[in-house]
């Protein structure tokens, strides 16, 4: 089937289903039962590493001689167990690693922001990316943990004569990354059906992932993916941090991705309600959608400020890039106030100084970040910011917006102070996307959070429920129930959540790993530090390199500037089950 993705699936109220009843009423959705279209199929389903030019139903490609470069990289003992060399291959790069002995060879670049992955951490069968932690199995070079959406391409690796050889396709050498095989649909639907085998509710990392998953586990019945937003999939944290970024320059995937994997995506499509008896969506226009399995993954929204003069103009939350790309236009050479301190307030305040005239930050607390990152962190940045002329209004609040001819012109402090301003940005912390689920009988917690088991399964059979909308169980803190609204974590809960939909059980193990950016600086932080009772620094805070570890009676956290990879070093320490004693760190 064909279906144009700005196009609506019209129309829904005129339901003509071309599904078999029967096929529809089945409960598992596994691939149909028919023939995988990989041949290479390893035991968790995970398709074998080839080009996306293999994709199923269309031919794969045949290489020739002439394709593939083949180099002597170095002499067998140049590299010990568990090194990593970059090495070149004339037309390209690759990174070259030795584990127990063997050699193996796979991109050298994060296809997430590209990284080098050579200054990562290699540990038992896979790299992990200094930056953000997106971890690539050195066998297969696959993603295994997030953010990013590709996997690495392998190379071959012999030895000869006590000399290291690769052979490397040139192609995948330039491009230093693969998506996944993925199937497509095969399921006999017109674009007038409304019913889908799964239907995804938001079209962000989670939902994304999810579908994503379920065609490269060889999922082939319909998959529709719905957003109320106007656009495709786009990089959502790179908002606070590159304002003037163009929707094209922040999108995930094509549309020809979307078209060429049957992922049907209905943009500007609000969901109103789920009944979960018949189910069934609504969408705010009034038109429905039946499902067999559905995920929800709607992120969270801005929690709105109360303030006096809600009217006034040029007042920004910030969401969409329409949000980003207005204030960096209004800004230029003129008065920017920031309402709190979050990490998207502070990253928007950072990214205006070489815009705006000047940038004021009002914070209820008295240190930016003392929460996530304690009082010493929290006061280093704060003397970051203020070298880059940025001014602190803490411990303070906004009470109102005073505008001209309905433009803003101040922003007046609780405490009486008055601030010119011709733009604001608020920052003040989200909440969960959750209220269209009231009466639906699916379970949120007392914050509005859809509270999901261990396989992101919600309390409803056949409902999943992924991203910054979800509290889950959490391993790594004795699967405490946590909320933790990250790109990395919900890219991870739309693959464990496709996974489980297929009926492969699978539940999330993961260390959390969060990244914000600020003056060309960036912090790493992995773990779960809620509720840490004290922080060990090492480094220098004053020279903005250091590591922060966070802990209890044992490291909970760990966040750094300018101290690569100690991140993703404690991340993997994390990740294979040991604990860090806070002695061992002192
Ligand atoms: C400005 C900004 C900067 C950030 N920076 C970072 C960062 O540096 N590092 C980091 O780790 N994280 C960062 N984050 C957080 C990160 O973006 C989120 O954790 C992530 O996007 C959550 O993914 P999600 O799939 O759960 O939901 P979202 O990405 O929020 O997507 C939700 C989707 O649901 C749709 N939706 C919502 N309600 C409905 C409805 N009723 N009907 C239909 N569709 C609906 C939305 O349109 C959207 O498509 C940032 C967030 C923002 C806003
Ligand atoms: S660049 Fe590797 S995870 Fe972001």
């Amino acid at each position: 089937f064909k279906h144009t993705f700005s196009e609506p699936l019209v129309p829904y109220g005129v339901v003509e289903l071309t599904l078999l009843e029967k096929e529809k009423e089945a409960d598992v959705i596994s691939p149909n039962g028919k023939a995988s279209p990989f041949s290479d199929c390893r035991p968790n389903g995970t398709p074998g590493h080839c080009s996306d030019e293999d994709v199923s139903g269309i031919l794969r490609p045949i290489h020739k001689p002439r394709d593939y470069v083949e180099a002597s990289v170095c002499h067998v003992k140049d590299l010990e167990n568990g090194q990593m060399r970059e090495v070149d291959l004339g037309c390209g790069r690759a990174l070259l690693l030795k584990e127990h002995g063997e050699f193996s060879a796979i991109a050298h670049k994060c296809p997430h922001y590209g990284a080098p992955l050579v200054k990562g951490v290699l540990s038992k069968g896979h790299v992990r990316c200094p930056w953000h932690g997106a971890c690539f199995s050195i066998a297969s070079g696959d993603i295994e943990d997030f953010p990013g959406l590709d996997s690495l391409p392998t190379f071959q690796v012999r030895v000869e004569k006590d000399k290291v050889i690769i052979r490397a396709n040139k192609q995948a050498l330039q491009s230093q990354k693969r998506t996944k095989l993925m199937s497509k649909c095969s399921a006999v639907i017109n674009s007038s059906t409304s019913f889908s085998h799964v239907l995804i509710i938001g079209a962000g990392p989670a939902g994304l992932v999810c579908a994503e998953t379920l065609r490269q586990e060889g999922f082939t019945d319909r998959i529709v993916m719905c957003t109320m937003e106007k656009h495709h999939p786009y990089d959502r944290p790179k908002l606070s941090k590159s304002l003037e970024s163009t929707v094209e320059q922040l999108r995930l995937r094509s549309a020809e991705f979307f078209q060429n994997h049957d992922i049907e995506l209905l943009t500007e499509k609000e969901v109103a309600s789920v009944d979960v008896r018949t189910k069934t969506i609504t969408f705010q226009d009034g038109l429905k959608m039946e499902y067999r399995k559905l995920l929800i993954a709607t992120g969270s929204r801005p929690k709105p400020l109360n303030y006096k003069g809600k009217d006034v103009e040029n007042v920004f939350y910030l969401r969409t890039p329409e949000d980003a790309n207005n204030i960096a236009r209004l800004v230029s050479n003129k008065n920017a106030v920031i309402v709190g301190t979050s990490f998207i307030g502070m990253e928007v305040a950072a990214a205006l100084t070489d815009k705006a005239h000047s940038v004021s930050v009002i914070g209820v607390e008295g240190v930016p970040f003392r929460k996530a990152l304690g009082e010493k962190v929290g006061k280093a940045i704060m003397k970051m910011f203020e070298a880059n002329r940025v001014k602190f209004y803490m411990l303070n609040e906004v009470s109102e917006m005073r505008g001209h001819h309905g433009q803003l012109k101040e922003v007046v402090l609780k405490s009486g102070k008055v601030l010119r301003a011709d733009v604001c940005v608020i920052g003040a912390g989200s909440s969960p996307a959750t209220s269209f689920l009231k009466q639906s009988g699916i379970h949120t917690d007392s914050k509005g959070f859809i509270t999901v088991s261990k396989t992101m399964q919600t309390n409803v059979d056949g409902i999943f429920a992924a991203g910054d909308a979800v509290t889950f169980p959490l391993p790594l803190r004795g699967n405490k129930k946590v909320n933790i609204p990250h790109w990395q974590m919900a890219h991870l809960h739309g693959r464990v959540a496709a996974l489980n939909m297929m009926g492969r059980v699978t539940e999330i193990k993961t260390v959390p790993y969060f990244w914000t950016a600020m003056f060309g600086k960036s912090i790493r932080y992995a773990g779960h530090g809620e509720g840490f009772d004290d922080v060990i620094i090492q480094g220098d805070l004053d020279e903005l390199k250091f590591v922060a570890f966070y802990t209890n009676e044992e490291v909970v956290a760990v966040a750094s500037m300018n101290y690569d990879p100690i991140v993703s070093r404690v991340a993997e320490v994390f990740g294979s089950g040991k604990t860090i004693k806070k002695r061992d760190v002192e």
